[in-house]
């Protein structure tokens, strides 16, 4: 869908930003720019909706080439967000949101309801609409941000590291409500942050740039943790590289057992069987527990043996009822397994608990398999 041709930025002072950068960015996918600062990712960006021109090579979006369709134009069709989100001060939440739609013609009125739709799929109220943007919180900011860019509904968003001005809380639920939108909407998103946890959250591709705007590797997140091209990228994925692994295999293939009776530790659960807390037999002293569903990562889970008095993961379904619990072996064990399979290139995420071939012929086969 983005296609980036041997392309070079060199900028008049002589520094060059992007250099011979050749990169297919997939329809429908999220790609993120990761590396350094200063390393190109902004103007890569940038050089997508001719905010930046290329000095040379050859940028195409849905096939045509950027440079023949009318810079104006262009930008219209491809949503923008970057960091504090660059909302008009002076105008109304919802007629920032407008903007597009109103350059395109839709009249006042359809360009209002469209924006008061888009405001509510992001999560905020409709009286919010009505604020001018410095009476909203910074999250709530960028939430309008992500609005505005996509009101038009286009089919491409650029985000500049969208949610690089909130604390941890609020990005997280930003980068929650993105792939739930993301879910729905399937746009091809490009995203740039310099925050390597974000990259791996949500990208379906990341691209690692290094100094002088070079493109050092671009591959889905378990690929690059299980396999990095080089020690620039080792080092940039950081020492923690097998834990987020364990971030993008979920606990779907895990088994689970029923919650123990008689031991020193009792599951306690509500009237509607949701697990509440474990309660000490002899002391009667009760740990809140923090229930996980197939979904929910086997980075949480570890993270959950870990926490547990019982040593026991409480397991529930979509609407948190008991469905049994794991033991935290069985988690260490299903966690070395994610691991094998992610250097053998074999598909981690929810499948089934196979150990995976250790011998250098079993690599050979695994990655002829995933190409
Ligand atoms: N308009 C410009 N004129 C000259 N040099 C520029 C210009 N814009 C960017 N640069 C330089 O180009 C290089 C790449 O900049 P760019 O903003 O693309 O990097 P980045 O990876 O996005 O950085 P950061 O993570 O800090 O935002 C840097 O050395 C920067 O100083």
């Amino acid at each position: 869908m983005i296609q980036f041709e041997a392309v070079h930025k060199r900028f008049p002072n002589g520094t060059t930003a992007v250099h011979d950068l050749s990169l297919d960015m997939p329809e429908g996918g999220v790609t993120v720019f990761v590396g350094s600062s200063g390393c190109g990712k902004t103007t890569s960006l940038r050089m997508i909706n001719r905010m930046v021109e290329p000095s040379s090579g050859t940028i195409r979006v849905g096939g045509r080439d950027v440079l023949d369709q009318d810079a104006a134009e262009l930008r219209r069709s491809i949503g923008y967000v970057i960091q504090q989100a660059g909302l008009f001060p002076h105008r109304t939440v919802l007629d920032n949101v407008a903007t597009v739609p109103l350059l395109l013609g839709w009249g006042r009125k359809k360009a209002r309801t469209v924006a008061a739709e888009l405001l509510e799929r992001v999560g905020l109220a409709p009286e919010m609409g009505k604020r001018y943007p410095h009476q909203l919180s910074g999250g709530q900011q960028q939430r309008v941000g992500v609005a505005r860019a996509l009101a038009a509904d286009p089919p491409v968003l650029l985000m500049d590291e969208p949610f690089g001005a909130v604390d941890p809380v609020v990005r997280t639920q930003l980068q929650d409500e993105l792939l739930r939108l993301q879910q729905e909407l399937s746009k091809t998103i490009v995203f740039v942050t310099h925050d390597i946890d974000e990259a791996v959250r949500l990208g379906d591709r990341i691209a690692v740039f290094r100094e002088g705007g070079h493109l050092v590797q671009c591959a889905a997140p378990a690929e690059l943790l299980a396999r990095p091209a080089d020690e620039f990228v080792a080092d940039f994925l950081g020492a923690e590289r097998g834990l987020k692994l364990l971030s993008l295999t979920d606990l779907s293939g895990v088994p689970q057992g029923p919650a123990p009776e008689g031991g020193s530790w009792e599951l306690v659960l509500d009237a509607g069987r949701k697990p509440v807390a474990w309660k000490a037999k002899d002391s009667g002293a009760e740990t809140p527990v923090r229930p996980l569903r197939d979904a929910d990562s086997l980075l949480s889970a570890l993270n959950e043996s870990v926490a547990s008095p019982a040593g026991l993961v409480v397991r529930v379904d979509a609407d948190g009822v008991l469905t049994g619990v794991t033991s935290r072996d069985d988690i260490h064990g299903r966690a070395g397994v994610a691991h094998a399979q992610a250097l053998t290139g074999a598909p981690s995420r929810g499948s089934a608990p196979d150990p995976a071939p250790q011998s250098p012929e079993g690599l050979e086969v695994a990655e002829a398999d995933a190409s």
